[in-house]
């Protein structure tokens, strides 16, 4: 995976070693390169290019493949910038066309410029485009824990059609499916009438040519010599068979991957391509990077002592390149806001020792533990981006909470009404508010009651349902600190013009979601959010998914890591058994607590459960002041 942060696009590719060069320079039809993070995969990527150019292959018969555009974007870049290091002419414009992206987007381009027989005129609908789609037919389902898209999108990416998905469901006598399968069939009509694909359409479609057409195949798959894969460890089975079909006039197959940073199960990746490569391509050769030369012995060695404890997976010995045993700092902290602070003494205090910005990363499961550390480096003037989502106070649960609690603290607040915005989300909670919420409570507890109604009723679900719900009560908990409404619209002004201030694509802290991380590097990372609940998550099925997860956020460090937990956020929580299970792999002299509270806490034993119907977590001043006081005069807003 293109392993780097923005500046580091500009750096010179460091030489390959004798294992990388070897995979560079396989001559196996088929060659895996497996290798755990930081060991140089998508370096050993661009030296396979590189490579191959030299052995007189033509670029536009490369295909190169990575998992988000972005990435694509990336690694466009570095091969650009070794080849112009090389002295070789790279005239901007004609590279800028050479077949590198993501499969979908190769598979459009393929689409759009050799359309296979009885290939429909279409046009590519985005997510936005599909939910209009879903909305409008009404293809809703039962079973509410998973997104209309995201069944269908699962169908495409096992390449099933409408009528198999309905025979699976029927022999499987299974009500649900049978629902969704008729629902889906109906999606692809609407699609069909409206002349439009979604992402999942472009693969299957693709494939659907290439299988039914023997001529269309031979002239597809004849345009290519390479196909080079990176992240192959996400890959689902419509893109391995997709893969398949673009070999058969015998281009060869070249892959990257790393079993243990599969992210995707939940949309379909099956770690099962990698882990059984040899068996399933013809001629293999399997090459192991084993050095890694990102992150310091003590990352290294923590991150190995974690991955060791999942089952499902290739073992890798990785020998960390660099000696260092900088010691990995423990913090556990009373909450959240607690917790906030304390990152922002952590970046303040790399910056003052002369590490620019853009080397800093919070990195965290979900997203509203990155809220108030979002708010509270903005409140400071440090500059960030942030991924994965966006501003605080424009995402959709927080405008929702914002805009109805001041709504029902002043129905004449026409701000707060344009903050709410409008559509049958909003009806439906105007319409709920004057039976669930009683107005006559002083104003932390109305932001509780609002929290808990925006939480239920405008609920999408899922993965993106439990983001929907923490980011709610988050938004409540912002607001119940506040002395009242007006103050509250004051912070909100305040903290949306220091964002604003704060967001910078330059020199920036990175604030992102795990997953938005998956790739890059940077010497300090602080993992935020190490608690029991949150990582692993405790809706997840998959515990071997959410380890990769703890994984992935370790691994993107390079000299400084740290893992901070709270004790109580919005419940009182105990630390990730991941912080265990790191720590099993360091020396006591590689492990550094950030005060003596943090190594207590984190071998303490489980917290006293919570109650099931106290969601927020408020300031003791604040609980005492509700139910004692009446109107909305309460405790001001403090900090930790
Ligand atoms: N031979 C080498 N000598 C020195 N540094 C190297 C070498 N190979 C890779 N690196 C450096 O190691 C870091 C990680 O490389 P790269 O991004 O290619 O790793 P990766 O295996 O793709 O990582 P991940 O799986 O975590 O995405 C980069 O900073 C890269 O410049």
């Amino acid at each position: 995976m293109p392993a780097m942060s923005e500046p580091a696009l500009l750096a010179a590719e460091s030489p390959l070693d004798a294992e990388q060069r070897l995979a560079a320079e396989a001559g196996a039809e088929s060659v895996l390169v497996l290798a755990g993070p930081g060991t140089g995969k998508t370096t050993t990527l661009v030296g396979r290019y590189i490579h191959l150019l030299d052995l007189g292959a033509l670029a536009p018969r490369i295909f190169v493949s990575t998992f988000t555009s972005r990435a694509a974007l990336e690694l466009r870049g570095r091969i650009g910038a070794r080849l112009a290091g090389l002295g070789r002419d790279v005239e901007p414009e004609r590279f800028g066309r050479m077949p590198i992206g993501t499969l979908h987007g190769m598979a459009l381009r393929l689409l759009q410029r050799h359309p296979p027989p009885g290939c429909p005129r279409f046009r590519v609908f985005d997510e936005q485009a599909c939910a209009r789609v879903i909305a409008h037919h009404r293809l809703y389902l039962s079973d509410d824990t998973r997104k209309p898209t995201d069944v269908f999108g699962a169908y495409k990416d096992r390449l099933l059609s409408p009528a198999a998905a309905l025979a699976e469901a029927k022999a499987k006598n299974d009500s649900d499916l049978l629902e969704a399968a008729e629902a889906y069939g109906r999606y692809q009509q609407a699609l069909a009438g409206e002349g439009g694909f979604d992402f999942g359409d472009l693969i299957m479609e693709l494939v659907r040519g290439m299988e039914e057409d023997e001529d269309y195949r031979a002239r597809i798959s004849g345009f290519f010599d390479h196909l080079l894969i990176d992240e192959y460890q996400d890959i689902n089975p419509a893109q391995e068979r997709m893969l398949r079909l673009l070999r058969a006039q015998g281009a060869r197959l070249w892959a990257v991957g790393d079993d243990d940073q599969c992210l995707y199960a939940w949309r379909s990746a099956d770690p099962a391509f990698i882990l059984g490569f040899e068996t399933a391509w013809p001629n293999p050769a399997l090459y192991r990077l084993s050095r890694n030369y990102r992150s310091t012995a003590t990352i290294v060695e923590a991150a190995s002592a974690l991955i060791g404890a999942n089952r499902r997976r290739h073992a890798k010995d990785q020998v960390p390149h660099s000696a260092s045993r900088l010691a990995l700092t423990i913090a556990g902290l009373d909450d959240d806001e607690a917790e906030a602070d304390y990152v922002l003494r952590v970046v303040q205090g790399l910056a003052g020792r002369g590490m620019p910005w853009h080397e800093m990363a919070v990195l965290y499961r979900a997203g509203h533990v990155g809220s108030r550390i979002q708010i509270r480096l903005a409140e400071a003037g440090v500059p960030l981006v942030v991924r994965g989502s966006g501003e605080f106070w424009q995402l959709g649960p927080v405008r929702l909470v914002a805009g109805l609690a001041r709504l029902l603290a002043d129905p004449q607040d026409m701000d707060a009404r344009a903050v709410l915005g409008h559509g049958k989300r909003v009806d439906k909670l105007l319409s709920q508010a004057p039976e669930k919420i009683d107005t006559d409570v002083p104003w932390p507890a109305l932001c509780r009651q609002v929290g808990r109604l925006v939480s239920a009723t405008a609920r999408p679900p899922g993965e993106e349902g439990l983001q929907w719900r923490d980011l709610a009560f988050t938004a409540a908990d912002l607001a119940a600190e506040c002395e009242g409404a007006a103050a509250f619209t004051a912070l909100m002004e305040e903290q949306r013009r220091s964002l604003r201030r704060a967001e910078s694509g330059g020199d920036a802290v990175v604030l992102s979601t795990i997953h938005g991380a998956k790739g890059l590097e940077w010497s300090a990372v602080v993992v935020a959010g190490c608690e029991a609940d949150l990582m692993p998550h405790e809706s997840s099925p998959d515990l071997e998914e959410e380890r990769r997860l703890m994984y992935v956020a370790a691994t993107r460090a390079k000299r400084w890591l740290v893992l901070s937990f709270a004790a109580e956020r919005r419940k009182a929580a105990a630390p990730s058994p991941y912080i265990a299970e790191m720590l099993r792999g360091l020396a006591e002299d590689q492990i550094r607590y950030h005060d003596p509270q943090s190594r207590e806490r984190l071998h303490a034993g489980p917290p006293k459960p919570a109650k099931a119907d106290k969601p927020l977590r408020l300031r003791p001043e604040l609980k005492a002041s509700i139910g004692i006081r009446k109107g909305r005069a309460v405790p001001k807003r403090t900090r930790v």
